[in-house]
């Protein structure tokens, strides 16, 4: 009985929080009269935990928070785990099923799908070195054909090979625009805004970014260019709490 009552609170805030991505855009500035100044990576979990704890979550709270920390490479070296094929993603914080709070790794050149985010708020931040963000308008679901990624298709956020099929009411996904971001800057996306693909462009220099993601999602649609055609994959972490995830046979 009081399982279940506990999960229908849940499901209300996750709904009030999805609700939440049709008005917000995210901030341009801190929020005046908060926390101004975030100490450590440990400190911004805990600052999360309170906002998340309420039953109507912040939005604006919660964003303040992801531009108020500063970043410190001793705070988070030990989730940073870099891979020479795709990025990585490795979950620092579970966010008590309520956000999840990871640490991604960009090796040079690499770079994600364009993808959407299941319905959720997504944050971002950059740690170190820069990131380009180029935003495409969400295509026209009507005209978009679902699949669900096959076991062994090989379609996955990191490394997106395009099925070669047939397609009708085909259309190329729109540029919105292109950002670069460099260290502690945020940006924000949901689904309402469109979509995005994320870049290290360097041919130097990694990078190494932050991303707050609520309701967190272990699924999201990638998109193919040419054609706006969306593909389910999942998504997965390469390590969680600092540890390697077991990899798949
Ligand atoms: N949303 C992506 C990272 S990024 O390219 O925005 C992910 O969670 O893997
Ligand atoms: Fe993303």
């Amino acid at each position: 009985m009081m399982s279940i009552e506990y999960k229908c609170e849940e499901d209300e805030q996750k709904k009030k929080l999805r609700e939440l991505t049709k008005s917000f855009c995210g901030i341009d500035k801190p929020l005046k009269n908060y926390v101004n100044h975030v100490e450590s990576l440990n400190e911004l979990i805990r600052e999360l935990h309170v906002v998340f704890s309420s039953d109507y979550v912040n939005i604006e709270r919660v964003n303040h928070l992801m531009m108020v920390y500063t970043s410190n490479y001793k705070d988070w070296k030990k989730f940073a785990k870099f891979d020479r094929y795709r990025y990585t993603r490795n979950l620092v914080d579970a966010g008590n099923d309520k956000f999840n709070l990871m640490i991604l790794c960009w090796n040079e050149g690499q770079t994600s799908a364009i993808h959407d985010h299941a319905d959720s708020h997504c944050f971002m931040k950059v740690l170190k070195g820069g990131l380009t963000e180029v935003k495409y308008l969400m295509p026209n679901q009507n005209n978009t054909q679902i699949s669900h990624m096959e076991p062994n298709l090989p379609a996955d956020i990191g490394i997106y090979h395009h099925p070669e099929e047939e397609h009708h009411n085909e259309e190329q996904l729109q540029e919105i625009c292109r950002t670069t971001l460099y260290e502690n800057q945020v940006c924000y996306i949901n689904d309402n805004l469109g979509l995005h693909r994320v870049e290290n462009v360097s041919n130097t220099d990694v990078a190494v970014s932050l991303h707050l993601y609520c309701p967190p999602f272990d699924a999201c649609g990638i998109y193919n260019k040419a054609t706006g055609k969306k593909t389910k994959c999942p998504v997965t972490f390469w390590s969680k709490f600092g540890k390697r995830e077991k990899i798949p046979e």
